[in-house]
């Protein structure tokens, strides 16, 4: 095995264009330790680190929020907004007084959009709507619920649909309501992983924030692979990239932090949060 490592390093990677940034200029292969890239949706990761078939992983906020003991966290990295999103996104069937006593149907690749679509539902509109987990597809979602919740790239594609529907944007929805800002995803490592092979994490993360830098400096590359992969305009992926951040400071984290005490106070976690960073990582930014 590469230098000295007993296995390869397992990392989670979102697949959605959101993580992008932090993922497209980083190549396992440079490393000197072997490290395998798991891509999948953020529930699957969240669910795969929780079981330690992965090592480390972007994963849901809210997914580290709920086992944040086992877990470090990767400093200054996130996804994040401050207001509009743009691929967290509620699709109205019904009037909005309708949907907020109604059923929503809330895509299961999600744990943090979920979790904040409840705080806007019952907290700030005070409304009670029954929840139903369902395939990330608008028609089929909307055939029996009065609102859909899909995120990521199902979100951004089937906002470029002519459907009809009145659309909220979660993100900016929660910047309205508290001023804050919105953290969607951070990277967590297993703490046991991190004790074992500080060399192995400092390094990969390392290429994670060399990615990051490169895709700050230069969007070109990762929207030329949207506009591939995906489709859209050239002026879209610029818009939405630019309106993402992946870095993960004092105002993220308190925007984050009223998120938990959100979801604590509606019982959807239990104990307070802390977000603690890896010891031993030497940060250049
Ligand atoms: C900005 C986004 O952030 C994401 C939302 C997540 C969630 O709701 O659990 C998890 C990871 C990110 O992919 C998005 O999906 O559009």
């Amino acid at each position: 095995m590469g230098n000295g490592l007993p296995r390869p390093i397992k990392l989670g990677r979102i697949s959605y264009t959101n993580a992008w940034p932090v993922f497209h200029h980083f190549d396992p292969a440079e490393l000197p330790f072997q490290t395998e890239l798991h891509s999948d949706m953020p529930a699957t990761l969240n669910r795969k680190l929780r079981a330690g078939e992965i090592d480390i992983a972007a994963i849901s906020s809210y997914a580290y929020g709920i086992s944040s003991a086992s877990y470090y966290l990767l400093p200054n990295l996130s996804v994040s907004s401050f207001g509009r999103v743009q691929s967290i996104l509620l699709f109205l069937k019904s009037p909005l007084e309708k949907v907020i006593h109604g059923k929503i149907a809330l895509t299961t690749t999600s744990a943090t959009s979920v979790n904040l679509l409840k705080i806007i539902m019952e907290k700030f509109y005070g409304g009670k709507p029954t929840y139903e987990d369902a395939e990330p597809s608008l028609e089929s979602m909307l055939e029996n619920a009065d609102a859909a919740l899909l995120i990521g790239d199902h979100a951004i594609r089937a906002s470029w649909l002519k459907h009809g529907y009145r659309v909220l944007d979660l993100g900016e929805v929660w910047n309205l309501w508290t001023g804050q800002w919105m953290t969607y995803a951070l990277w967590a490592v297993h703490r046991e992983t991190a004790h074992r092979y500080p060399e192995a994490l400092q390094s990969i993360y390392n290429g994670l924030l060399e990615s990051k830098r490169k895709s700050t400096d230069d969007l070109e590359p990762i929207v030329s692979k949207a506009l591939h992969q995906i489709g859209g305009t050239s002026p879209y992926w610029h818009n939405y990239f630019q309106h993402l951040c992946h870095d993960f400071g004092a105002e993220q984290k308190a925007g984050l932090q009223l998120y938990f005490q959100y979801a604590r106070e509606l019982g959807l976690m239990s104990d307070e949060v802390q977000l603690s960073e890896l010891p031993s990582l030497r940060v250049s930014r």
